[in-house]
């Protein structure tokens, strides 16, 4: 998070309640949240809705990042410090993922940021992806991921990251690591994540042939847990967290730690040198124009 600080993120008390004031780089300030008396807080930046009700300690974000909830470095910025937000609150227990995208989940990394920028600014998107990676991967609250569309490469990432995932069971839907298909590498901390989930031997061949799973695929590999009718998505969501809720919070929270620290520590051990690979690999030449001809194949829609 501290790279999410940098940039200009401040508490601002406001009676009883926070406000949080998120000065980007873009120059747009955005209020993240206001809080009321009652037991819905509702709170609105312009790329992620989060809805928690107190009463039962639930919240709701939702990615509204038109056309395909692309994760771009506001939208990652904001979904970092949304994020930060709850698990400070002490009303929160647990977060839903959704989208409010039709169809779509999230198409991943922006990949426009990633294409003919400068390398100043390859490197604050890179920190932005692992700022918020190592915040939903560490979290210490509840997330459910409840998949609603299709999830390709950063989409499944944050599937991955969260600790229980409902996919809509619609055969059009698709979810995986897919980055060699753009002629990208997934990093270490993607693949461990992915090992953690469904193995070594599953990753092995998702990641090289960047393989993109059905639902009922996915959840043959354990990459998702359950299936559900895209209308049930997001009460089958709620009911799994009520479940989850009873577990206390203080005993669930240390065997998640011990199970994923291990992890996160590997990336907090080595980020600079991992955005160092990062950029000088991503302003490659040969990788730019990979990338172009995605791009072009996905503005041809034949991807
Ligand atoms: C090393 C780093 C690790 C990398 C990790 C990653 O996540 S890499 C990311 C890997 N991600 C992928 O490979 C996902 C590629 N995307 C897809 O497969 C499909 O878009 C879809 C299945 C997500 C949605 O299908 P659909 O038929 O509903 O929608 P549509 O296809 O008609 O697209 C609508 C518009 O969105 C645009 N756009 C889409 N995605 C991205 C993006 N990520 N970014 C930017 N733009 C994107 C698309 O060009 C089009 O723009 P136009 O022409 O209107 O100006």
């Amino acid at each position: 998070m501290a790279a999410v600080l940098r940039r200009g993120i401040k508490f601002i008390s406001f009676g009883s309640s926070q406000v949080f004031s998120g000065g980007c780089k873009h120059g747009k300030t955005s209020t993240l949240s206001s809080f009321s008396s009652s037991n819905r807080n509702s709170s609105s930046s312009s790329k992620i809705k989060v809805d928690l009700d107190s009463s039962t300690g639930i919240a709701v974000m939702k990615f509204q990042n038109p056309p395909v909830n692309s994760m771009n470095l506001e939208f990652l910025t904001e979904f970092s410090i949304g994020l930060e937000k709850l698990e400070l609150d002490k009303s929160c227990r647990g977060v839903i993922l959704t989208s409010a995208q039709p169809k779509i989940f999230s198409a991943g990394l922006d990949i426009l940021d990633m294409y003919g920028k400068t390398p100043e600014h390859y490197e604050e998107f890179w920190r932005a992806v692992q700022d918020m990676w190592l915040k939903l991967y560490g979290y210490s609250k509840i997330t459910i991921a409840a998949i609603n569309g299709s999830s390709p490469a950063g989409g499944c990432l944050v599937s991955m990251a969260s600790d229980y995932r409902i996919m809509a069971d619609n055969p059009r839907y698709r979810i995986g690591l897919n980055e060699t298909q753009l002629g990208i590498v997934a990093p270490f901390w993607f693949k461990d994540t992915m090992v953690n989930t469904v193995g070594h031997r599953t990753t092995e061949l998702s990641l090289q042939f960047g393989l993109m799973y059905s639902p009922s695929d996915a959840l043959k590999i354990g990459l998702v847990d359950q299936l559900v009718p895209e209308e049930n998505i997001l009460s089958t969501a709620t009911e799994t967290m009520t479940k989850w809720l009873d577990i206390p919070d203080h005993a669930r929270e240390i065997s998640k730690s011990m199970l994923r620290k291990p992890t996160v520590d590997r990336l907090l051990a080595s980020r600079d040198a991992d955005i160092k690979n990062f950029v000088s690999f991503i302003a490659k030449d040969s990788i730019q124009k990979s990338l172009g001809l995605y791009l072009t194949m996905l503005k041809q829609r034949k991807v």
